[in-house]
């Protein structure tokens, strides 16, 4: 394992681009306006919702390495902040962060603007409260962006689901699914389709969820899905994610179900394994990073199960659960693991770019799976 101490990845840079005057006016300065009505390669991620929904903590949490406990102390949002974490993070996204108090008739609220490069538009509903006013704005809210951009993927966060039981969850999920539903419904809307997930910042559901949105807008991913599957039937490997090492959010995994379980398992080895490098991995002078191209842990847990994590680029990396016995063929993970890389490279184009871009869709001539040959557990390579 490469240990370096640093944690170079762990902040983005944080931009105010619109304020709320006293008026609740919007003012967006000219820069900022040239830069969000510009490339379509790094889109946006709105995160909306009523006051202390939980939106700030979600970022703060998710791509800030904040403790949950910590976001007590968030004050509440009064401008539009921009969170840019492409510096960071495989997840090559602008991340604004809306007041709760957002005027949607508010001519200086440019919702062109707004909605126009806007992937995803997540809605914060707080379930510890009464949500009926949540579902008014919410129903505002995807009404007026679906007009300007009907692309947009709406996913909704019933949040702060760590103060409800597990049948109040699932009640409050089914309520606030069917009457989100109606309204849509009742206003000629049925075809704008909504995802739910329940969420809080206190466990690991946030993470999972913040994937799942993530996923949906990485063009590559049926590429990614495919060549884990491929990785892990040629490895005797029974579970691979491949994390984003900054948030924790797996931007792809194979297509065997995912269990949480699992998945809280490889959150924990890249905690792990970051802290050591933290604390262990100090250069002379303190320089270098936590995570490099060295960076290679092997946990063997008493379950005779093994946990596998190697770097992949320098955002991503691959995270495996197997058997000890399928451990016994290190020789042909590794190879097949190099395979795996390489067409991983390939597929996101990295090295074809001063920053190893990774959003740029790819021809399908370039599928990152032309020539590779990756070594079967029997038979013959393919
Ligand atoms: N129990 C619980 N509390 C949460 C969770 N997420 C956020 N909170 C709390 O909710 C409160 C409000 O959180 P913020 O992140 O400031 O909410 P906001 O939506 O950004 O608020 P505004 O900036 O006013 O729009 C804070 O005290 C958080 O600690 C959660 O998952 N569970």
């Amino acid at each position: 394992m490469s240990i370096n101490c640093e944690e170079p990845a762990l902040t983005g840079s944080y931009s105010v681009v619109g304020s709320f005057p006293k008026s609740f006016g919007y003012e967006v300065d000219e820069a900022d306006m040239e830069e969000s009505s510009t490339p379509a390669d790094k889109p946006r991620i709105l995160l909306m919702g009523l006051r202390r929904s939980g939106k700030s903590s979600i970022q703060k949490v998710v791509f800030h390495k904040m403790s949950p406990n910590e976001t007590l102390f968030l004050e509440s949002t009064n401008k539009i902040y921009k969170d840019d974490i492409s510096s960071s993070s495989f997840v090559n996204f602008q991340i604004w962060d809306f007041p709760g108090q957002v005027d949607f008739f508010d001519p200086t609220f440019d919702s062109e603007m707004i909605f126009k490069g806007t992937g995803a538009l997540i809605f914060v509903i707080d379930a510890q409260d009464d949500y009926v006013e949540a579902l008014g704005r919410l129903h505002l809210t995807v009404s007026r962006a679906y007009k300007v951009n009907p692309d947009i993927n709406f996913e909704v966060f019933i949040h702060k689901v760590d103060g409800l039981s597990d049948d109040h969850k699932i009640e409050t999920q089914r309520d606030i699914h069917q009457r989100a539903n109606d309204d849509l419904a009742d206003a000629n809307l049925e075809r704008v389709h909504l995802s739910f997930y329940l969420t809080s910042i206190y466990d690991h559901s946030i993470f999972e969820a913040f994937s799942k949105v993530v996923q949906k807008l990485i063009p590559q991913l049926p590429t990614l899905e495919n060549l884990l599957n491929i990785f892990i039937s040629h490895s005797g490997i029974e579970k691979a994610f491949l994390f984003d090492v900054v948030s924790k959010i797996y931007i792809a995994t194979d297509s065997s179900p995912v269990d949480m379980q699992s998945y809280e398992l490889c959150c924990d080895m890249i905690d792990v394994v970051i802290d050591v490098s933290c604390i262990y991995g100090l250069m002379e002078g303190g320089s270098g990073c936590a995570y490099d191209k060295e960076s290679l842990a092997i946990i063997k847990l008493n379950n005779t199960t093994v946990l596998y994590l190697k770097e992949v680029t320098k955002f991503l990396a691959l995270v495996c659960i197997l058997r000890e016995e399928s451990f016994e063929r290190k020789g042909l993970i590794e190879y097949n693991f190099h395979c795996f890389r390489k067409a991983i490279h390939e597929v996101l184009e990295i090295g074809t770019s001063a920053e190893g871009a990774v959003w740029r869709p790819v021809s399908s001539s370039s599928n990152g799976l032309s020539g590779l040959k990756f070594a079967p557990l029997n038979g013959n390579a393919v």
